[in-house]
């Protein structure tokens, strides 16, 4: 981030911006939007984001294009985090960690995206092999959407809400790292002034993925007000906002470049040092 910018983009190719690109919601649609997506930014930005569901809902097909995006996304120097929100119990989370996080797979990616909602404990192989592999795991703690809330503020016996559960979880993790830890958090840059109710506390010794800016309605100046002195563990999230500058690689460039700036600048004017804890 400090080389390439403080962004990561995601692929998401959407049937509708297919559509807008002028490309069939087919095979070589999906095809031609991912190499598009790929040769314009991997080169430039610090991560690219690649939403699996968009892949595999063109089947094995889909997927090949997925692995073709992830290993030409690494060798032009961008990270690669897998949004694949897996979750499930141990032994079968094994395979999906298999899948994402082992050097031998043909998806093997620099970090996936787990959902912890069968338990923290579930992700442990995950947890486990990305420590071996050098790879990272970000897991949902405080997603962009409304509908998180209804779960991640339910607060548990004892009284810390699940989402402070699972930061301090990642907390316990990264504990001892240096300059920061390999397993993140999912917290979403829409959330406002709400963290506070969750009990959150962002210091985690690790990264912060924060979607919801552009099509969700956030934007690099709510970084400060949402994460407070993590801000700068932040990870920012753009896929519709970039996207939507396509098919003409100068113009997602340019899309990228400018987001890039809006969250340096945001960051830059932040106060600085302090606790992390919202
Ligand atoms: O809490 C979350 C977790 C993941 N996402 C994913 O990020 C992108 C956001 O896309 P935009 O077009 O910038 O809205 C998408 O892949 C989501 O699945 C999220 O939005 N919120």
């Amino acid at each position: 981030m400090d080389e390439r910018g403080p962004l990561c983009v995601g692929i998401d190719p959407h049937a509708s911006l297919l559509a807008d690109w002028g490309l069939t919601d087919d095979i070589a649609g999906l095809e031609r939007f991912t190499r598009t997506v790929v040769e314009a930014l991997a080169d430039r930005v610090a991560v690219l984001k690649p939403q699996s569901a968009f892949f595999e809902r063109f089947g094995s097909r889909g997927i090949a294009v997925l692995e073709r995006a992830v290993a030409e996304s690494r060798e032009a120097g961008a990270l690669v985090l897998m949004d694949a929100k897996r979750g499930d119990i141990g032994s079968t989370m094994a395979a999906y960690a298999a899948t994402y996080l082992d050097p031998a797979s043909p998806l093997f990616s620099d970090a996936v995206t787990v959902s912890p909602y069968l338990g923290y404990g579930s992700l442990r192989p995950a947890l486990d092999l990305a420590r071996e592999s050098g790879t990272g795991v970000f897991v949902l703690a405080l997603t962009s959407n409304p509908e998180g809330a209804e779960v991640q503020h339910a607060v548990r016996t004892g009284g810390a809400s699940v989402a402070a559960t699972m930061l301090d979880h990642l907390r316990a993790e990264n504990a001892g790292a240096a300059p920061m830890g390999s397993y993140g958090a999912v917290v979403g840059a829409t959330l406002g002034d709400t963290l506070a109710a969750a009990g959150a506390d962002l210091a985690i010794n690790g990264p912060l993925l924060a979607p919801g800016i552009g099509a969700q309605g956030a934007t690099a100046a709510d970084l400060p007000k949402v994460f407070g002195a993590a801000v700068r563990d932040v990870v920012p999230n753009v896929s519709r906002g970039v996207l939507r500058h396509g098919p003409d690689a100068a113009a997602l460039r340019e899309a990228a470049r400018r987001f890039a700036g809006e969250v340096r600048d945001a960051v830059d004017a932040a106060p600085a040092g302090g606790s992390a804890a919202v």
